[in-house]
């Protein structure tokens, strides 16, 4: 990672869950590793005092606390207390900024909040060419509502100064998939219709919604993650090799995988989506609460915390090819990984012994035991006349390959790229607008649909109704 110039984060509701949990601690590690500037400040903005970043550090920091580098980084802290809706009040930023070094906003807010922000930086002058803004999804809560969002942004900053996260393209994993796609000669020419049969992408959870209630009801797993993180996932699978690794070489292909995706509609709603909401039920033996008994919950709420959907990209590249994507809290553990299952050969001389052959898979573990493992057929060893043959693993797990290094969260990842001014790894307006479009008519589907989600034992991979939206096409979901 190469080292960057001074600069002043300012980071909105430093007190809240995202900052505290993550992004408190991602500077942190950035700062252990020298890779912050000795002049860079951290500037939290929110209601009321600073909490003590000690504490904060001590709850979730994965490791102790270095005491060296925590008085480094505890003289880069600044707290200015502020309501966001006060515009006469963002004044007081003005004083704690460095006004010779760029600022980086990091909006760490609810994104109602975003126009106001802007408003203020804007009113009280702190918003200059060389300044950048961090955005955290989801951005709306559908188009028309991530348009008014961004409109009210794009008044105050440009499009070169605007990183939107998606902090799954930050993980290590998931820039490993253009390392993976563009890097080997193998996987080149066989990455099409003409090898792959279908894909799997899989991002189960089995955390809850952990307090966010009020949050996740008006979302639902379809706009908590699907609009975002399997989108993004599935365009860096599905994309064409870009030009270069610019950030808009980049971004112009995963564009053409979204606006490629096939509409859902009333239509096919019912054959090709499937969602749950979690009953109460048991999780590494322990028994865990149904969605409607959580904290804050109201009752017959009808948001969905699993999605099951076949997706079709209607493209030259992966036609008849679908892709199979599933998410849903309260699985039965924490598992997001790919799979690409390919075509079985046109014909079969091993049939004596082997009726069928078992299908080449590439599975790309994201997280956890990061890695990647490719199924082949060998021959086992033995003087039998008919040659067995067995289903074998090529198996790469990242830490026992990469021992001497570290794998470092997403956010130290996408704090250091939008501090360097590097957006790659950053999510372009029409990115989210054309994934908006397609997520829009499946919810529109759902509503139109009257049906609620079916009911999943938490513990479980799903309603049983997801299993059956695989099985009508004679594919079945890994495990
Ligand atoms: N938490 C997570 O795991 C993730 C969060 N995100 C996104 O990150 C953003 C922040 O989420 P999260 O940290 O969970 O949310 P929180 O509600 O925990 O934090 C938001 C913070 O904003 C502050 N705030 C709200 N209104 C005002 C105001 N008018 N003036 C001053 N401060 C205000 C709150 O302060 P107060 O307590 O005083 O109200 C709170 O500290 C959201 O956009 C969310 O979607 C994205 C991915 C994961
Ligand atoms: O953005 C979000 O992501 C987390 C899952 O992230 P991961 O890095 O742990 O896979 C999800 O739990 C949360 O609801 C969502 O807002």
């Amino acid at each position: 990672m190469k080292a960057i110039g001074p600069c002043d984060l300012v980071l909105f509701g430093v007190k809240g869950d995202l900052a505290r949990r993550k992004l408190l601690p991602a500077l942190y590690q950035l700062d252990k590793a020298g890779l912050l500037d000795k002049d860079s400040r951290i500037i939290g903005v929110a209601r009321g005092d600073a909490e003590p970043i000690e504490d904060t550090l001590d709850t979730f920091l994965k490791e102790p606390v270095d005491k060296a580098v925590l008085a480094r980084f505890k003289a880069r802290l600044a707290h200015v207390s502020l309501d966001f809706s006060d515009m006469n009040a963002y004044a007081a930023i003005g004083e704690v900024v460095n006004h010779d070094t760029p600022e980086v906003y990091y909006f760490a807010t609810p994104p109602s909040l975003y126009g106001d922000i802007c408003q203020g930086l804007s009113g009280a002058s702190l918003i200059r060419d060389n300044s950048r803004v961090i955005m955290e999804k989801p951005i709306g809560q559908d188009l028309a509502s991530s348009r008014v969002i961004n409109d009210k942004v794009d008044a105050h900053f440009n499009e070169r100064q605007i990183y939107r996260i998606d902090h799954y393209l930050g993980k290590e994993t998931v820039q490993n998939l253009l390392a993976l796609r563009f890097a080997n000669a193998l996987f080149a020419g066989n990455w099409d219709y003409s090898c792959i049969d279908h894909v799997q992408i899989t991002v189960a959870e089995e955390v809850g919604i952990e307090g966010r209630w009020s949050y996740f009801d008006k979302a639902g797993q379809m706009r908590d993650m699907v609009q975002n993180h399997l989108l993004q996932v599935l365009t860096l699978i599905a994309m064409e090799p870009p030009v270069s690794l610019d950030a808009d070489a980049i971004r112009d292909e995963k564009l053409k995988v979204l606006r490629a995706l096939r509409p859902i509609t009333s239509a096919n709603v019912n054959d090709v989506t499937v969602r749950g909401q979690y009953s109460s039920g048991f999780l590494r033996g322990k028994a865990v609460p149904g969605y409607a008994e959580e904290e804050g919950a109201i009752t017959n709420s009808h948001t969905e915390t699993f999605v099951a959907l076949r997706v079709d990209i209607d493209n030259w590249r992966w036609s008849g090819v679908p892709f199979y994507l599933r998410t849903g809290k309260r699985m039965p553990a924490k598992c997001t990984e790919v799979v690409v299952s390919f075509k079985a050969l046109p014909h079969n001389i091993f049939a004596k012994s082997q009726k069928q052959l078992a299908a080449n898979k590439l599975i790309i573990r994201l997280q956890p035991q990061e890695g990647v493992e490719l199924l082949m057929l060998n021959k086992v060893p033995g003087l039998e006349s008919n040659m067995r043959l067995q289903s074998t693993k090529l198996d790469l797990s990242f830490f026992e390959t990469f021992k001497e290094e570290r794998i470092a969260d997403a956010y130290e990842r996408l704090l250091l790229e939008a501090m360097v001014g590097n957006q790659a790894l950053f999510v372009r307006r029409d990115e989210i607008e054309a994934a908006w479009t397609w997520v829009d008519s499946i919810m529109e589907a759902w509503d139109q649909s009257g049906d609620g989600p079916k009911s999943y034992q938490a513990g479980s991979w799903g309603p049983v109704a997801s299993i059956a939206l695989i099985t009508r096409d004679g594919r079945s979901w890994e495990e």
